[in-house]
């Protein structure tokens, strides 16, 4: 089970990167961000809203799977637009060397909505907590895969101390056993990308969903694309639906966001509430 994937990769380059961000931008810096004070959404519960799509729409211009996915769509357009569609809430991509993305990304999308904002990089330092919070996101991902249970025991700590809640990216059975910790962890996402070999398979999602505890709201990532998935994930539990490339390789993102959640209004139908 040693096998090297992508991600000892990623990992590898990021340590070096917040080496040298430290240097630039001290941690006094990061804390006297505007967005240091502010009090961050809830992404727990906008997914579980009656009536929402549970859509959490990414912003990702490249992955290392897929190269260039769009190079071109813009950050306000985009991550407005999928607000507008439905979505519940977003994922910016701010890392740069393989996906593509930077902190200003997900500064931009704050300032142009009101929704939950998950910060997606690779997390390994405190440092990027604190970085997270002062760019104005309102959640946080671990990696289970990256991260020893005492590693995301403090650093999901620290993010919730900051008011962000956290979501714990699993990839099997064995990675949640050891890393499901309700004191620093607020949302369990499968992943259904294989690290190995990059290949995409619900079934994992579908495998995991009776085991993760009931008190984290479960979350399917990668390799989503339509709405017939969404319900059969919907059926087994699953709150939370998060979709890049399906919306990301059309040249107009927010538009095919706008198509898959008429599509889930119609298919998942869950009682009418009165408001
Ligand atoms: O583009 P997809 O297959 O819809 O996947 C989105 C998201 O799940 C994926 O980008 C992702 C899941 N976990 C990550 C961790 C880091 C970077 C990216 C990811």
């Amino acid at each position: 089970m040693s096998q090297t994937t992508i991600l000892d990769t990623i990992v590898a380059h990021k340590r070096q990167e917040i080496a040298a961000r430290r240097e630039l931008v001290p941690i006094k810096l990061l804390e006297s961000s505007l967005y240091f004070k502010s009090q961050p959404l809830s992404l727990r519960k906008y997914l579980l809203r009656e009536g929402g799509s549970g859509l959490i729409a990414e912003f990702k211009r490249k992955s290392p799977s897929k190269g260039w996915i769009n190079q071109y769509a813009p950050v306000e357009r985009t991550t407005l637009g999928y607000m507008q569609a439905g979505a519940a809430a977003l994922s910016i991509l701010t890392d740069t060397e393989f996906f593509g993305g930077k902190n200003e990304d997900l500064t931009t999308a704050r300032r142009f909505n009101f929704c939950p904002i998950i910060r997606k990089d690779f997390v390994v330092d405190e440092y990027q907590i604190l970085e997270a919070k002062s760019t104005g996101a309102d959640a946080v991902l671990l990696i289970a895969a990256v991260l020893s249970p005492v590693e995301i025991d403090k650093l999901g700590r620290l993010a919730r101390s900051l008011g962000l809640e956290v979501l714990l990216e699993v990839h099997d059975a064995e990675e949640l056993a050891r890393s499901a910790n309700a004191e620093a962890v607020d949302l369990i996402g499968v992943n259904n990308r294989n690290l190995h070999d990059f290949s995409l398979s619900l079934d994992t999602s579908m495998a995991l969903a009776e085991a993760i505890p009931s008190e984290f709201v479960k979350v399917s990532e990668s390799g989503i694309s339509t709405a017939k998935a969404i319900s059969q994930l919907h059926a087994v539990g699953y709150r939370g639906f998060l979709l890049g490339e399906a919306f990301m390789r059309h040249a107009r993102p927010e538009r095919a966001c706008a198509t898959l959640v008429q599509e889930i209004a119609a298919l998942i139908k869950e009682p009418a509430v009165a408001v």
